[in-house]
């Protein structure tokens, strides 16, 4: 019996060991075949999880979710599963390690029929369109040293709202001639010499702005034909587009009757802007993949709604804080009033020193950053956190969120510049709790014109003038509320008194 029992023990080990291999192996492959998408709140029929979003901000909803949810969630909006990712971790894993497998945006109806099919850098899809639109404007227009050279063109702006601000009625409308100073500089940069379709640009910038930050029930409801005729967002955005189409034919009209003045000129010779170069290049064979009219348009449109937009409304957050922290306002004062020294303007070389004021903008852009939800869409099938994300997911990372976790952040809700001081952390996508500007291959190209804008101008508004509140009101009483749009902006434009503090030159 001992001997039988002796006998059989090698078989029923290799019997045992046969049963954990078989097993183990049955587990991993049903984790091949189930594999978990992430978690998210329950859904009503229809509208998903919709009503969670009623009147609320998206991304407050969002962060509120992820409490229960966790860092990795699936949110559905109408017929649409949202993967919305509101940790470090998640965003680290989307943004960098998996960049190529995010590096998609949305496909949504505002970029197919206002960004001219999607042919633009914002919409359009990963590849080597957008690699080489991505590299033509980075070179003529956003790449450092091309920044630095529209420095006086930043300076005169500037220096012309300080004016308007000094000879206007009070109390000021911030927003308004904020918005009208950054349109001025990025169109000056983009589009040449002050253009005469600026006025009808800024009303059409505006109404793209707003159709850019709505959701639509054709993008929500993507089988719901019957939505996409009642809603008549189409039509909408059709008109828009054709308000567009009248305003670029224009402005390229006026650079290709100055490229044939140009002609048997050298490159060199000639001082192009980006619709030159877009110009140019259309014609020349070199290009991977060739540019269209409507193509060279989408540019446009995406410089002057992202060079103008985003940078006010930066500007506008930073002032509301500075209204509302006076010791903070007086400090900064005193940094740009001693960078001053004896001289009669500050200039964009002298705003390089101004370290206290630059703390100043990453702590505005860590609790305000225009852009909230940072959209991309999943290419392949892929594993992030654990769970599956499938190819044709939309993904949000919610940069607002991440911003102002207290995991990463102390006194995550209070405006201190001082936390950046003397810290390497910045904005240049390689901190994934701090996502003003994203990160990985479709980080902002625009960082650089966006910060050189919002730091002369904040340098000027703070050299120039005392700030108040209008009718007597206290610093506490200011609404920082917010609405959403493209950018999330005050809720309430932000209005102010001022005083000059000191005179203002008359030329630059
Ligand atoms: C303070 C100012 C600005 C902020 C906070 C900002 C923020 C952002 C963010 C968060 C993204 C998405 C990045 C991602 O997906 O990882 C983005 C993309 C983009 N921004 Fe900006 N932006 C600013 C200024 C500008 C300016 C001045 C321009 C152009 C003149 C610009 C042009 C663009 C373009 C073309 C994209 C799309 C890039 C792509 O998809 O490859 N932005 N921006």
């Amino acid at each position: 019996m001992e001997h039988l029992l002796l006998a059989s023990v090698p078989m029923v080990v290799s019997t045992m060991l046969f049963l954990i291999i078989f097993i183990k192996k049955g587990f991993s492959k049903s984790k091949v075949q189930c594999p978990r998408p992430p978690p998210g709140p329950w859904r009503l029929p229809i509208i998903g999880c919709m009503h969670h979003l009623a009147s609320r901000l998206s991304f407050r909803v969002f962060r509120h979710l992820s409490l229960t949810y966790g860092p990795l969630m699936l949110v559905r909006i109408g017929q649409v599963d949202f993967a919305v990712a509101s940790s470090r971790e998640a965003a680290r894993e989307i943004l960098k390690n998996q960049d190529p497998n995010f590096a998609a945006r949305p496909e949504v109806v505002v970029g197919d029929i206002v960004f001219y099919g999607c042919s633009d850098v914002i919409f359009s899809p990963y590849g080597p369109y957008w690699k080489q639109l991505r590299y033509i404007c980075f070179m003529e227009l956003l790449r450092t040293k091309r920044v630095r050279s529209f420095a006086s063109i930043r300076e005169e702006e500037t220096l012309n709202v300080i004016r308007d601000i000094s000879t206007a009625a009070q109390p000021i409308n911030m927003r308004e001639k904020l918005f009208r100073m950054s349109n001025a500089i990025i169109s000056r940069a983009a589009i040449g010499p002050r253009s005469k379709h600026q006025e009808t640009f800024i009303l059409v910038a505006r109404e793209v702005i707003d159709v850019l930050g709505e959701f639509y029930a054709v993008d929500m409801f993507p089988s719901l034909k019957l939505i996409h005729v009642l809603s008549g967002a189409k039509n909408k955005l059709q008109r828009i587009r054709r308000r567009l189409d009248k305003i670029f034919d224009d402005i390229i009209k006026e650079h290709e009757v100055k490229a044939n003045m140009n002609k048997g000129r050298q490159v060199a010779e000639v001082e192009e802007d980006i619709v030159d170069a877009l110009l140019r290049l259309k014609d020349e064979s070199e290009l991977q993949v060739p540019m269209t009219m409507d193509g060279i348009k989408a540019v446009i449109l995406d410089m002057l709604v992202g060079g103008t937009e985003n940078s006010s409304v930066v500007i506008e957050w930073a002032m509301s804080e500075l209204m509302r922290n006076p010791k903070i306002m007086e400090k900064a004062q005193k940094e740009v009033m001693e960078e001053l020294k004896g001289k009669n303007r500050i200039q964009e070389t002298d705003v390089v020193e101004l370290n206290y004021l630059k703390s100043i903008v990453k702590e505005t852009l860590r609790l305000h950053p225009p852009v909230r939800l940072i959209p991309r869409m999943c290419r392949k099938t892929c594993e992030v956190l654990g769970y599956e994300i499938e190819a044709g997911t939309p993904v949000l990372v919610n940069a607002w969120a991440i911003n102002r976790d207290p995991q990463y952040w102390e006194e995550a809700e209070s405006f201190r510049p001082e936390r950046f001081e003397g810290k390497s952390i910045d904005f240049k996508g390689g901190n994934f709790e701090y996502l003003p500007f994203g990160a990985g291959r479709r980080i902002c190209p625009g960082l650089g014109f966006g910060l050189a804008t919002i730091h002369l101008s904040l340098a000027q508004l703070l050299l120039y003038f005392d700030w108040k509140l209008p009718d007597g009101r206290k610093s506490e009483e200011l609404d920082m509320s917010e609405t959403l749009g493209v950018s999330v902006t005050r809720k309430t434009e932000l209005k102010l008194s001022a005083t000059p503090r000191i005179p203002i030159p008359s030329t630059v």
